[in-house]
């Protein structure tokens, strides 16, 4: 019996190299595969935490870039810690940051230390050690924290790709010192090394080493070919302990949530669903629906009717037309709820196709509603 204070992760069954099961938390399991809504700034945006909860997520990513920035980690610590702050009893998973000061802020440099950076709010200095990324993360409550890593965004050259990969291994070690011993929560190691086989390797062994709870696959979807992508998973995951979750960072359409999960991937965090129902964009199982396109102008068939989320279900597509085009708030919050429900229901099914032996059929019949539509 797992010891209920602790995190632990259960394989229940495997379907190839996919596997489904769920990790143990003090604050409620996690069923993997898993799709995480993305909170950025102590929100998924335009939704309610209890509509979040209610389609079926069972973890939120958190934000450390921007909370450490607004309102500040020592100051949500005082209010309680994010959990409460946003109202998520359930676990929640931060970044460590880094990568977001390599894509949001100006003026910033990396060097052994760190990261130095200035806000993108107010231009004020900051500076992130690992140590420093880690404590943030503490104090906003974080359930599973990523280290400080150094992620290299695609074309790179090979000096420039291994010379990141060793300085997010060194910050490993260090982020693995600062986080201790800390019972029913983890720190997850993040494997990087590019698109170049050997570095990829590298990285995956020498974070194995470390013995960690987790371990993520950053520096991919930053700009590569999804067969790129999928090469490198192939490459790392051998090298990664099959009892511990792997999460794929970034990652991404349904057809990359179903590739990656047949290929091994346990959890995924993505602003995809959220960032495209603000867009006017509808994901379902006819394939990906653009409400601003005229053709949806008398159509009152709803977005699916089978679903059994309302977005998706009782609102004609002339209505969600009419409120993408008027840029109207309830459009976004219809087109982000039905997008998270179909997220969060693929992934059901892909869990519940592994545990009957049928990934590679569930596979094949979503991409064969897919393309029906389309005909
Ligand atoms: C899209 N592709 C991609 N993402 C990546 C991320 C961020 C994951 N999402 C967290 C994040 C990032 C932003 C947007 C939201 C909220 C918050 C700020 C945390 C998700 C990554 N994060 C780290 N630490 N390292 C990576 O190599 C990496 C690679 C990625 N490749």
């Amino acid at each position: 019996m797992t010891d209920p204070l602790d995190f632990s992760f259960t394989v229940s069954a495997t379907d190839g190299q996919a596997r489904t099961g769920h990790i143990a938390m003090p604050r409620g399991n996690i069923r993997t595969p898993a799709f995480m809504p993305v909170g950025t700034a102590a929100t998924v945006k335009a939704m309610y935490p209890e509509q979040v909860r209610d389609l079926g997520a069972d973890v939120v990513l958190g934000n450390t870039y921007h909370l450490m920035l607004r309102p500040g980690a020592e100051r949500m610590a005082r209010l309680g810690g994010l959990h409460r702050f946003m109202r998520w009893d359930g676990p929640i998973l931060t970044d460590s940051g880094g990568f977001q000061v390599m894509s949001l802020s100006a003026l910033r440099k990396i060097d052994e230390e760190g990261v130095t950076f200035r806000s993108h709010i107010d231009g004020t200095a900051h500076r992130m050690s690992p140590e420093r990324s880690i404590e943030i993360q503490g104090l906003l409550g974080s359930d599973i924290q990523m280290q400080l890593d150094e992620c290299v965004r695609l074309p790179a050259e090979r000096p420039e790709i291994e010379k990141a990969m060793h300085l997010s291994l060194r910050w490993a070690e260090r982020c693995r010192v600062a986080f201790g011993e800390q019972p029913g929560k983890a720190m997850f190691g993040i494997v990087q090394g590019g698109d170049v086989p050997e570095l990829r390797v590298e990285s995956a062994r020498a974070l194995t080493d470390l013995g960690l709870k987790g371990y993520a696959i950053g520096g991919l979807a930053v700009g590569e070919p999804q067969a790129v992508m999928l090469a490198m998973i192939e490459t790392v995951e051998p090298h990664l302990p099959s009892t511990k979750p792997r999460y794929l960072m970034g990652v991404g359409t349904p057809d990359d949530l179903m590739q990656s999960v047949m290929r091994g991937i346990d959890m995924f965090d993505c602003v995809m669903p959220t960032r495209a129902g603000r867009h006017g964009l509808a994901y379902t199982r006819h394939g990906r629906i653009n409400l601003r396109n005229a053709r949806h102008a008398e159509d009152t068939r709803p977005l699916d009717e089978a679903s059994d989320c309302p977005a998706a279900r009782d609102y004609s597509r002339a209505y969600l037309h009419h409120l993408v085009r008027s840029d109207e708030i309830l459009g976004m919050m219809l087109l982000t709820w039905n997008n998270l429900a179909y997220y969060q229901a693929l992934m059901a099914g892909m869990r519940a196709a592994i545990a009957a032996g049928r990934l590679a059929d569930f596979v094949a019949e979503t991409k064969d509603g897919w393309a029906r539509a389309e005909a």
